[in-house]
């Protein structure tokens, strides 16, 4: 299993080192725009190899180089500028990087998957699933899987419950337009209510990625765990499921969009969709999500094209 990281920033390099450390792979390959970077990267990770179980081929690569991957992590990224209150601020400048990055990538690495992590994240994953030309299968974002982690984590100190027995989930964009799924939210067959001290937590979700970017400038470490426990799925085959952004046709009545919704993911990429039974408030929550998420995809995506015809 060949994965390629293209992005060797502050996410790139932490996702790389969570696959050494996890051993999700005998062949890693960080390509980045900044070779510098990946080749100290690179040598950094090889150093770690004695102290993890499975043996791997580490190495740099430009970009243009990069060729049979088995998984693509597509992490290239304009920086942000200063204090971040939108990941749409990243919008203009990473579709033009993809309009580059995903045709290049994918006529090298015809077999890959593209797992996408950079932002804004649901935008992207459509634009990627255009421009790849790809079934949208091969084709998923890292969308609410790392909002619906923040979410348990928040929600298992409430509850003095282990946040991997919490079935809980967050759907919509990786960004405002998200919603929880209260009415599908379980510990233990007990359901977690729907109530204000949930919602409260819900709402610290929705903010805490700008919170630790706020901090430290970066987010790295929740993002790389998140992006791992998608590799390890295709990796191992584990039909897994998780929320995930991916491209549909329809779902749930929501037609032509891009943003997570529940999926099982293995070898082949997204293998279902799953349709959970919502209720009447996340039902307008969808509506109301899917019209926003779709309106911030024609204004990047669509704009751009109309303008360049
Ligand atoms: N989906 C999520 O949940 C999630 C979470 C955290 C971060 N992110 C996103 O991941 C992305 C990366 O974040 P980061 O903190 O690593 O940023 P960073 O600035 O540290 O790294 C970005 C990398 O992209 C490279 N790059 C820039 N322009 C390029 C180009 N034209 N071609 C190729 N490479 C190029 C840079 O050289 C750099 O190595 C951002 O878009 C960020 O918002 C997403």
């Amino acid at each position: 299993m060949k994965i390629t990281i293209i992005g060797t920033g502050q996410v790139g390099s932490t996702i790389a080192y969570a696959v050494v450390l996890q051993g999700l792979c005998n062949h890693l390959v960080l390509a980045g725009r900044n070779l510098t970077k990946a080749q100290g990267d690179v040598l950094d990770l090889q150093h770690t190899l004695s102290f993890c179980e499975r043996p791997m081929t580490i190495e740099s690569s430009a970009i243009e180089d990069v060729k049979n991957s088995d998984i693509l992590v597509i992490t290239a990224s304009a920086k942000g500028q200063g204090k971040m209150a939108s990941r749409m601020e990243l919008g203009v400048a990473n579709v033009e990087i993809f309009k580059k990055l995903i045709p290049l990538l994918v006529r090298n690495n015809p077999q890959a998957l593209l797992v996408i992590i950079s932002n804004p994240v649901d935008v992207l994953t459509y634009l990627a699933t255009q421009l790849a030309g790809l079934p949208s299968s091969r084709i998923m974002g890292v969308g609410t899987l790392v909002d619906s982690a923040r979410f348990r984590v928040l929600l298992s100190i409430e509850e003095r419950i282990h946040p991997d027995d919490l079935r809980t989930y967050i759907l919509g964009e990786h960004g405002p337009n998200q919603f929880p799924v209260f009415s599908n939210a379980f510990a233990g067959s007990e359901r977690i209510a729907d109530n204000p001290a949930h919602r409260r937590i819900f709402h610290e979700v929705t903010e805490a990625g700008f919170d630790v970017y706020n901090l430290k400038g970066y987010t790295n470490f929740a993002i790389a765990t998140a992006a791992c426990e998608v590799l390890k799925t295709i990796a191992y085959d584990d039909h897994r499921t998780m929320p995930l952004s991916t491209y549909f046709k329809e779902w749930q009545g929501i037609e032509d969009n891009c943003f997570s919704i529940p999926v099982v993911v293995g070898r082949a990429g997204i293998i279902r969709h799953l349709h959970p039974n919502l209720n009447q408030i996340e039902k307008n929550a969808l509506g109301k999500s899917a019209k926003l998420i779709k309106d911030n995809i024609n204004n990047l995506i669509n704009a751009e094209n109309n303008k360049s015809v």
